[in-house]
């Protein structure tokens, strides 16, 4: 297997990937390959299992079975080479250091570091070169953390939620110097709870719950996939739950003799609700993208 993987040179080779936490799978034996260069998203609502992946992939965590390979080597290895650079949601800064000696520290324990003012400057903080870390609002640790994550002038860049802290001007800063990172052909990978903006920034999509890949795609197919129809009814007396096991249904509504169905497959819902005599008024309407992706997401989330 490792040589495969070698030979076929995938930035990242995640193989029946799994982690428990007690009687909790956080992640369910996925298995994911990430070509140089693509940028991918980890897309999934809360709890889907997009840190601890990513936990696993910088060797933060120990997966329970399978495993990650980066550039052909384990993390550990991965991360001592300096190929991947990492900006985590809670990653701690030295609070009595300035941003630039944070930066140039960080620069010191790699081989091939990025120079220390050009890394500041593709994360925005030069301005906050002499600030300590401690005087820094959360966006602005944010950006400080990127800049860490750069200097390593890593080929593979893993990013944990990036913009959860920034405002919408900084938010739009950060992902014009990401373009400029994947610009020269480096890997990102990057988790998010924001389907725009791995539609803006991703190449690919994959798309987590409870633990399991349920999409994997191009932008565009997922997109497809997630933007399921909706349909309107009038239907007295079945109740939801029933409606729910309907084939092509992945959510249903009741308000009074009204239903709504909020549809993987709407032909086959369709199919299924005309088997009702009673059923009358039937709307078809195209759900929005977020919508649609609330009901591909939504279900054996509630844990
Ligand atoms: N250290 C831990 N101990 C116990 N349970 C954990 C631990 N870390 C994560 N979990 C649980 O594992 C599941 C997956 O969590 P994870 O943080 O990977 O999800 P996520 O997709 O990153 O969510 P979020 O978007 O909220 O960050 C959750 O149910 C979470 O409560």
């Amino acid at each position: 297997m490792v040589d495969t993987v070698k030979e076929h040179g995938a930035a990242v080779s995640i193989t029946g990937l799994t982690k428990n936490y007690g009687d909790l799978r956080a992640v369910d034996a996925i298995d994911v390959l990430i070509a140089p260069g693509e940028v991918v998203a980890l897309l999934g609502p809360n709890g889907a299992g997009k840190s601890t992946t990513v936990d696993m992939i910088l060797g933060l965590a120990e997966p329970d079975a399978g495993q990650v390979l980066v550039f052909g080597n384990t993390p550990r290895e991965a991360v001592a080479e300096g190929a991947i650079g990492a900006m985590l949601q809670n990653g701690t800064l030295l609070d009595d250091a300035t941003v630039e000696e944070t930066v140039a520290m960080i620069a010191s324990l790699h081989r091939e570091p990025m120079p220390v003012a050009e890394a500041m400057r593709r994360a925005g903080v030069q301005e906050l070169a002499n600030r300590r870390c401690t005087k820094l609002s959360g966006g602005q640790r944010q950006r400080v953390r990127f800049a860490v994550a750069l200097v390593a002038n890593p080929d593979l860049l893993v990013l944990d939620e990036p913009t959860a802290a920034m405002d919408v001007g900084t938010r739009r800063e950060f992902w014009a110097s990401m373009r400029e990172f994947t610009d020269q052909g480096r890997t990102v990978l990057f988790a998010t709870h924001y389907l725009d903006e791995a539609e803006e920034f991703a190449d690919r999509v994959i798309l987590m719950r409870a633990g399991k890949i349920v999409a994997d795609g191009s932008v565009a197919s997922v997109r497809e996939m997630a933007s399921g129809r909706t349909i309107a009814a009038v239907l007295p007396d079945v109740p939801v739950e029933l409606l729910e096991c309907m084939p092509g249904v992945a959510a249903a509504e009741r308000r009074a003799d009204r239903i709504q169905l909020t549809c993987k497959d709407s032909d086959a819902a369709l199919r299924a609700l005309l088997h009702y005599p009673d059923v009358r008024d039937i709307e078809v309407s195209a759900a929005g993208l977020e919508e649609a992706f609330l009901a591909l997401t939504a279900q054996e989330n509630a844990r």
